[in-house]
């Protein structure tokens, strides 16, 4: 089936001989796209498509050969262990909510511990297989540059100076996380995924092995869609800080991953975030007759330590609740 989420090419907004009318359709699109689903296909993005394999086949090598002393050893740990509770391995087993694995790494930052503030602390790289941490320093360099990218494209679909983007982008606190999710022939008795949610940064660069029917976003009609991958694409989803950085006329949708097949799926999102200090505030005027009494704004960093101090996966088989 053809995927139903848009497919956009970036080729043109990235290329230099390209008209400024060509990267002004590409913007249009996008603009187009994150008002109406918050979700895309993104193609012709710049970034190695050997690069992409090289870290997935690395993804799966850790999660099918990681002892578990080398998983205890990177384990992400609560602050009053020592910890940053942001950093390291985990194991999610919710019976109903879905069950991973991932490994989550950070901007590096000048470790404030031990104890450290949450977010805070060193990363902890897993050293299976052993160029993983080099090979995904060269993928984060490539993929946070992407992202600068398509900010001033969103600038420019939003009809806005890119500097309040691009100022507020220039040290992406980003998040790469690796995932596992078991195939249905494990042992155990959960339900492999993750429970719906909304990312909570500005966008993700997904890339996921070629498993289908895992990941599902919510159109808007109130139906759960498959976005399967397809070949050489990011799927890209907008995060709740974009969705206020633009008064919400950009979308933060609802996902989830159900994973039916029976092998071992492997994803990777790139979690493209703002500046650990940057305040966000709508660039768009409030629309005629909408009050702006109450001044918007939110610190990047309260969000980032609210969410990682509150699970984001809830129940994948119940509808969104209202709070
Ligand atoms: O594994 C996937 O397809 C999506 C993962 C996801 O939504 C997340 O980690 O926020
Ligand atoms: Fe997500």
């Amino acid at each position: 089936m053809a995927p139903v989420l848009p497919i956009i090419d970036f080729g043109p907004f990235l290329d230099p001989e390209a008209s400024l009318e060509a990267k002004k359709n590409v913007a249009l699109e996008l603009d187009r796209a994150c008002r109406d689903v918050g979700f895309f296909y993104l193609k012709n993005h710049g970034v190695p498509l050997e690069l992409m394999k090289a870290m997935l086949d690395s993804a799966r090598e850790f999660f099918e050969r990681a002892t578990p002393e080398e998983k205890e050893r990177i384990a992400l740990k609560k602050t009053a262990e020592g910890g940053d509770n942001a950093r390291g391995w985990l194991q999610v087993r919710k019976k109903d909510a879905g069950s991973h694995e991932a490994v989550d790494m950070y901007r590096p930052v000048q470790a404030t511990g031990p104890p450290y503030i949450t977010g805070m602390g060193p990363n902890k790289w897993p050293s299976t297989p052993a160029n993983f941490k080099k090979l995904s320093e060269t993928y984060v360099e490539k993929v946070t540059s992407l992202g600068n990218s398509v900010m001033k494209a969103f600038a420019m679909g939003l009809g806005v100076d890119d500097e309040i983007f691009l100022s507020r982008v220039d040290k992406a606190f980003w998040n790469l996380r690796i995932l596992g999710y078991e195939g249905r022939k494990s042992k155990s008795k959960e339900n492999a995924g993750i429970g719906e949610h909304t990312d909570f940064g500005i966008l993700t660069f997904l890339m996921t092995d070629s498993t289908k029917n895992s990941l599902q976003v919510l159109d808007k009609t109130g139906e759960w869609i498959w976005a399967d991958p397809v070949e050489g694409c990011y799927v890209c989803n907008i995060g709740d800080m974009l969705s206020e950085w633009t008064r919400n006329a950009y979308k933060s949708t609802l996902h989830r991953v159900c994973h039916n097949s029976d092998s071992l799926r492997i994803s990777i999102p790139l979690f493209f975030d703002p500046n650990w200090d940057a305040f966000i505030s709508p660039v768009l005027p409030p629309s005629s007759g909408e009050s702006d009494e109450k001044t918007r704004g939110i610190r990047y960093r309260d969000t980032f330590i609210r969410a990682v101090e509150k699970p984001l996966w809830r129940d994948p088989l119940t509808p969104p609740d209202s709070s």
